[in-house]
C-alpha cells in the first residue's frame, strides 16, 4: 500500500502526477530545451537565503538539518523568494549534504564555520562504515515529501527544481570533514587510494540516480547536479573522477525516465570547470550552469549551441547600484543570446545581499530580454 504522499506515477503518462495544479509559467523549461521563449528565464542559486530576513526569521533557532527535515519548512522556505521576485524557476529547499548523512554519516551544521562531519572518511577502510545499499524512499523520504508539498502549495506558479551533489563535491565533504581551501585531504585519495576514491564515487553515484528519480517521482520538473568542487581539480583529475560519473548520473536517470516516458531537464554545474566546458557540453544534459569565469560569448562558442546554458553573472555584481545591475545584464544577454538561455548567477546569493538588488537583477533580466526578443 503506497503511502498518500506518494505520487501515482503510471507509466507511459507524460506529465507525471496528476493532481498537482497545472503549470502557468513554464518559460524555464522551454529555454532548458532550447525552445522558443517571450522573456529569458531568470531564477538564483541559494534564492532561498539568509539575505531575506523572512528566511532569518523562519530559520532563527533551529537545527539546520532539523529545517531539512521539515516539509513544512522546506516548503515554506522555497516559496518566500518567489512571493518577492517574479523568479521563473523554484529550487526545493535542502541540501546536498543529506546525501552523506543517509549514508550513514554523521553530519553538522556549525554556525560560523559551515557543514562539520565530526568524523570524516580517513582511510579506504572507512568506507566499510557506509550503507551501500540505501532505501531512498526511507532515508530521504523527507526530501520527497518536501517536494510533493511544494509542488501542491506552488499552485503551478513556477517549475520546481530538484537537486543533488554529484560524486566528486560529496566525496571531498565527506573526506575532509567540512569545508576547506586546498581540499588536499580529498585531493589526497585520488592520488593515493585511485581505486577506493573510484569506489566511493561509485557509491555515491549508485544513491544519487535514486535520489533524484525519487525527486522526479515526488513531482520534480527539473534537475540540478551541483559539483561545486570541480575546480579544485585539474583537466586530467577531472576527467577521470568527475566526468564519468556526471555523465553516469544523467544517461542512467535519463534512461529510467525515458522507460515511464517522462521528459525532465536536467542541469550540470561544474563550477569553475571552464576547462572542461566541451565535455560538459557533451555529458547527456541539456543545460550547462556557468561560473562568472567564463565570458558567455565564448562559452557559446564552445558548446557549438548543443545545450542550453544557464548563469553566470558574478554574485558580487549584486552590490552594484541598481543601473549598474541592469547593465551588466544586458551585456551577459547580448553574449549569451536569448535563445536556450537562463539567467543566473555565477554562483549563490551571498547572506549580506540586499534583497532589492536581487528584484533589479530579475527585472533587467526580463525587461532587457523581452526587447532583444521583439527585435528579432
Ligand atoms: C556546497 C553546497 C552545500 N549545499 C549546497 C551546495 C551546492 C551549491 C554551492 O556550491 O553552493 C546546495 C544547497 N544548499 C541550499 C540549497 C537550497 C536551495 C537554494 O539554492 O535556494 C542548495 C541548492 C540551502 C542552504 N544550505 C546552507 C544554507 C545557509 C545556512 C542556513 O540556512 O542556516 C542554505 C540556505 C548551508 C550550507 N550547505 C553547504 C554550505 C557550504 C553551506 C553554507 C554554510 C554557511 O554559510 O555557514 C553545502
Amino acid at each position: 500500500m503506497p503511502f498518500s504522499w506518494m505520487p501515482r506515477v503510471i507509466a507511459g503518462e507524460r506529465e507525471g502526477p496528476k493532481d498537482f495544479p497545472q503549470l502557468k509559467n513554464d518559460t524555464f523549461l522551454r529555454a532548458a530545451r532550447g525552445e522558443e521563449i517571450e522573456h529569458v528565464p531568470v531564477w538564483c542559486m541559494r534564492q532561498a537565503g539568509r539575505y531575506l530576513p523572512e528566511f532569518r526569521e523562519s530559520r532563527a533557532g533551529k537545527d539546520f538539518f532539523e529545517t531539512c527535515q521539515s516539509p513544512e519548512a522546506c516548503c515554506e522556505l522555497t516559496l518566500q523568494p518567489l512571493r518577492r521576485f517574479p523568479f521563473d524557476a523554484a529550487i526545493i529547499f535542502s541540501d546536498i549534504l543529506v546525501v552523506p548523512q543517509a549514508m550513514g554519516m554523521d553530519v553538522q551544521m556549525v554556525a560560523g564555520k559551515g557543514p562539520t562531519f565530526p568524523e570524516p572518511l580517513k582511510e579506504p577502510e572507512d568506507l566499510q562504515r557506509l550503507q551501500v545499499k540505501v532505501d531512498t524512499a526511507k532515508e530521504l523520504g523527507y526530501v520527497f515529501r518536501a517536494i510533493t508539498l511544494t509542488r501542491h502549495k506552488i499552485e503551478g506558479k513556477v517549475p520546481l527544481i530538484g537537486f543533488s551533489g554529484a560524486p566528486w563535491t560529496l566525496m571531498s565533504y565527506m573526506i575532509e570533514g567540512g569545508g576547506s581551501n586546498t581540499h588536499s585531504k580529498a585531493k589526497r585519495w585520488l592520488y593515493q587510494h585511485p581505486e577506493a576514491s573510484h569506489m566511493l564515487l561509485k557509491m555515491l553515484t549508485d544513491v544519487i540516480v535514486e535520489y533524484l528519480l525519487g525527486q522526479v517521482a515526488a513531482g520534480a520538473q527539473a534537475l540540478q547536479v551541483f559539483e561545486s568542487h570541480a575546480g579544485i581539480l585539474g583537466p586530467a583529475e577531472f576527467k577521470e573522477f568527475s566526468l564519468p560519473y556526471l555523465r553516469d548520473i544523467a544517461r542512467r536517470v535519463k534512461d529510467k525516465l525515458k522507460e515511464a516516458g517522462q521528459d525532465v531537464p536536467m542541469i550540470v554545474f561544474a563550477k569553475d570547470a571552464h576547462y572542461a566546458l566541451e565535455e560538459l557540453s557533451q555529458s547527456n544534459y541539456e543545460v550547462v550552469g556557468l561560473d562568472w569565469t567564463i565570458d558567455p560569448l565564448s562559452a557559446r562558442e564552445r558548446t557549438g549551441g548543443k545545450v542550453s546554458l544557464q548563469g553566470n553573472m558574478d554574485p558580487c555584481a549584486l552590490y552594484a547600484p541598481k543601473e549598474r545591475i541592469s547593465d551588466i545584464v544586458k551585456k551577459m544577454l547580448e553574449g549569451f543570446g536569448t535563445r536556450g538561455y537562463i539567467a543566473n548567477l555565477g554562483h549563490g546569493v551571498y547572506p549580506d545581499m540586499t534583497p532589492e538588488n536581487i528584484g533589479a537583477f530579475v527585472e533587467a533580466v526580463h525587461q532587457h530580454s523581452k526587447q532583444m526578443i521583439k527585435q528579432i
